[in-house]
């Protein structure tokens, strides 16, 4: 594990310990030494970090030859752009980095269910809302959502969505691939997202809770399980490529 001291990781480690299929190997944060991980002591690697540091972490175990199952968020086209080009140059053939942005049920199935209503609706935005110690706005599966909304609209011959705008201070949120998405900070929240899709006297609003994060865990357990079993060599990304969907 590394960022095991963090939120996420130390619930990570807490789940690796209890699966009787699995033994942690390291339990690493920052100023540790990533070295230590080598194929020989260790088949997969968690990493949930901060944006600033997880692509280095990563391109750093993928040349070392593991596995890696990466929680942590940032990951541009041009970063993942990075690590497949990594892969192409690993020591093992089979290797694998998986990266979801979100491990949690319901945030997957909210990001399928809005990918499948997108088509039917002129009007789709997305609401995230977070603890106020998240350091990335807006959230890496907001992100996510809006560009499979941007993608099933395009590919159904949707234009651009109605938006009478004309001044906008940032109320608006951030246009991701055109699907406006607004950032919510507030004490005593976790992680949540609420997709809104209008048409003309109708809303379908899907969303998504997750109080806890003891509900990312089941979804972290089944990512390294699928890339331990092999069969998923190279860059995977989001969880519902896991799912039977
Ligand atoms: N994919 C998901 O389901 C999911 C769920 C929750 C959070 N996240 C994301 O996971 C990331 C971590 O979230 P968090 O709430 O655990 O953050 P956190 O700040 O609590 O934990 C981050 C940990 O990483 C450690 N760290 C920093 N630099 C490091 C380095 N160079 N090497 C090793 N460890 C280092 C920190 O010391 C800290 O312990 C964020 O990007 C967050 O958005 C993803
Ligand atoms: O708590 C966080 O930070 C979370 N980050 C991920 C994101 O940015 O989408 C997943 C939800 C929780």
């Amino acid at each position: 594990m590394v960022g095991a001291k963090g939120r996420m990781g130390s619930h990570v480690v807490d789940a690796v310990n209890g699966a009787q299929d699995m033994q942690l190997a390291f339990a690493l944060d920052a100023g540790d030494d990533l070295m230590r991980i080598t194929p020989e002591n260790t088949d997969v690697v968690v990493e949930f970090t901060v944006p600033s540091v997880s692509l280095d972490n990563v391109l750093a175990l993928v040349k070392r030859g593991v596995d890696v199952v990466v929680g942590t968020t940032g990951w541009t086209d041009e970063r993942l752009a990075k690590v497949t080009a990594a892969l192409a140059e690993a020591p093992r053939d089979d290797q694998a980095v998986f990266i979801a942005p979100n491990f949690a049920i319901s945030a997957v199935l909210a990001d399928y269910f809005a990918k499948v209503a997108a088509p039917y609706f002129e009007s789709a935005e997305v609401i995230e809302l977070h603890h106020p110690t998240k350091v990335d706005a807006p959230s890496g599966t907001a992100i996510h959502t809006a560009r499979a909304i941007a993608d099933a609209r395009k590919a159904a011959g949707l234009g651009a969505m109605p938006d009478a705008t004309e001044t906008d201070g940032g109320s608006r949120g951030q246009v991701v691939d055109g699907v406006h998405v607004h950032a919510v900070r507030l004490r005593g929240l976790n992680a949540h997202e609420e997709v809104l899709l209008g048409n003309a006297g109708e809303q379908l609003t899907i969303r998504a809770d997750s109080f806890d994060r003891i509900s990312f865990m089941p979804g972290v357990l089944l990512a390294v399980r699928k890339v331990a079993d092999g069969g998923h060599a190279g860059l995977t990304v989001g969880l519902d490529k896991f799912l039977d969907l």
